[in-house]
C-alpha cells in the first residue's frame, strides 16, 4: 500500500468568470510526505491559481485537491489544519504585536501555541528583538519573516510557499532556506514552493513540477531533469556582441551556449575567435536548471 500522498491534485480545471481561456486545464500529481517540491513556471502560468485552490481560498471548476487526504472543499477545517501556507502579500493588523500575531493565528486553529514554540520561531527567524513590535513598525523583511512564523505557528505538516523571496534580501533568503531545510529534514515537514528563483529551486528542491499556461509540462526528480539534458553549456564572459546565429542566452556580460559534444565546442570557439570576440572565464559544465527551464517553456507540451 502506498502512504497517503502529503498533497494530491488530481484532474484540476480552473476558468475565472470571463476569462477566455482556462487558468489550468487537467492538472495531476502528487507530493510525498517529507518532499521538498518546487511548482515552477513563468509568469501567469497558473501557480498561484493552484495553490490558491490548495488553500481553499478558491474553488476548482473539476477535479478534487486533498491534503493529508482530506479534501480541500469537502474537508475544509481538517484540510486547511495541516497546511501551513505562506502567502505572497503582506497582509495584516497593524495593531498587533508579532507576538499577539502568532497567538490569534494559532487560536484561528484551534491550538494553543506556547510560549517556548513561538519564541523558537521568532529565534529562528530573526524575529527575537521583535516580539513586542506593534506590526505597522515592522519593514517589508520583517513582516515577511512573519509571515512565515505565522504559517508554521500551528506545526502543519505540510508548509506551501508562494514566492517567499521575492523582493527580500540574501541575509532573510539564507535565514528562512536553513530553516525551512532544516524543518524538512528533521521534522519530516512536506514543503511546496513557487520560485522565480531557479537557483534556489535547484539547490532546495528534491523534486520539480513545471506549468506552462496552466497545463503541467514537466514533473521528475530535479536530478533527473538536470541529467536528461544530453548537452553542456559553454559560459564565459564577454564585453563584445556575439556573431550571429550562436544560440547564446546573456544576461549581462555572462553568456551561455549550449554545446552538444567537444566537436561543437571547438566549432563555437571558432567562430567566436574568428570574431574576434574577447572570451574571460571560460568554462564548460552542466545544464543548470535555467537551461532547462527555457529549454522545457520554449518546447512542446509533455
Ligand atoms: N482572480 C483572477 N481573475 C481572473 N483571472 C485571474 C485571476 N487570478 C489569476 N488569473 C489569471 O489566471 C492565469 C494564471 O495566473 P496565476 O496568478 O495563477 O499565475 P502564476 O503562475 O502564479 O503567475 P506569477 O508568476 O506571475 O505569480 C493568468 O492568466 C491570470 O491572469
Amino acid at each position: 500500500m502506498t502512504a497517503t500522498p502529503a498533497i494530491r491534485f488530481e484532474r484540476v480545471h480552473k476558468t475565472y468568470r470571463g476569462a477566455s481561456t482556462p487558468a489550468l486545464t487537467d492538472v495531476s500529481f502528487d507530493i510525498a510526505p517529507g518532499d521538498f517540491f518546487g511548482l515552477l513556471g513563468p509568469n501567469g502560468a497558473g501557480k498561484t491559481s493552484l495553490i490558491s485552490i490548495l488553500a481553499g481560498l478558491s474553488q476548482a471548476n473539476q477535479g478534487r485537491v486533498a491534503v493529508m487526504g482530506h479534501d480541500v472543499v469537502s474537508d475544509y477545517a481538517s484540510a486547511r489544519r495541516a497546511l501551513g501556507v505562506v502567502p505572497q502579500e503582506l497582509v495584516f493588523d497593524p495593531f498587533f504585536s508579532v507576538r499577539e500575531t502568532l497567538r490569534f493565528q494559532a487560536g484561528y486553529f484551534g491550538v494553543t501555541a506556547t510560549d517556548a514554540w513561538i519564541d523558537e520561531l521568532l529565534g529562528e527567524l530573526g524575529l527575537a528583538a521583535k516580539a513586542d513590535a506593534n506590526m505597522r513598525q515592522l519593514s517589508g523583511g520583517m513582516k515577511r519573516r512573519v509571515l512565515v512564523a505565522q504559517a508554521l505557528v500551528h506545526k502543519p505538516p505540510v508548509i506551501v510557499l508562494d514566492e517567499p523571496t521575492a523582493g527580500v534580501d540574501v541575509e532573510l533568503r539564507q535565514t528562512l532556506w536553513q530553516f525551512i531545510a532544516r524543518l524538512n529534514k528533521a521534522q519530516g515537514t512536506t514543503v511546496l514552493l513557487t520560485t522565480h528563483y531557479l537557483e534556489e529551486a535547484e539547490a532546495l528542491c528534491g523534486r520539480i513540477g513545471m506549468l506552462k499556461a496552466g497545463q503541467l509540462v514537466a514533473l521528475d526528480r530535479t536530478s533527473a531533469l538536470l541529467s536528461h539534458r544530453s548537452h553542456q553549456v559553454l559560459r564565459f564572459k564577454t564585453d563584445a556582441a556575439l556573431p550571429e546565429g550562436l544560440d547564446a542566452r546573456v544576461t549581462g556580460r555572462i553568456a551561455q551556449i549550449k554545446a552538444h559534444d567537444a566537436a561543437e565546442v571547438e566549432q563555437i570557439l571558432g567562430r567566436l575567435r574568428q570574431a574576434q570576440v574577447p572570451v574571460e572565464d571560460l568554462e564548460i559544465g552542466r545544464a543548470d536548471l535555467e537551461d532547462v527551464f527555457l529549454e522545457i517553456m520554449q518546447g512542446e507540451a509533455r
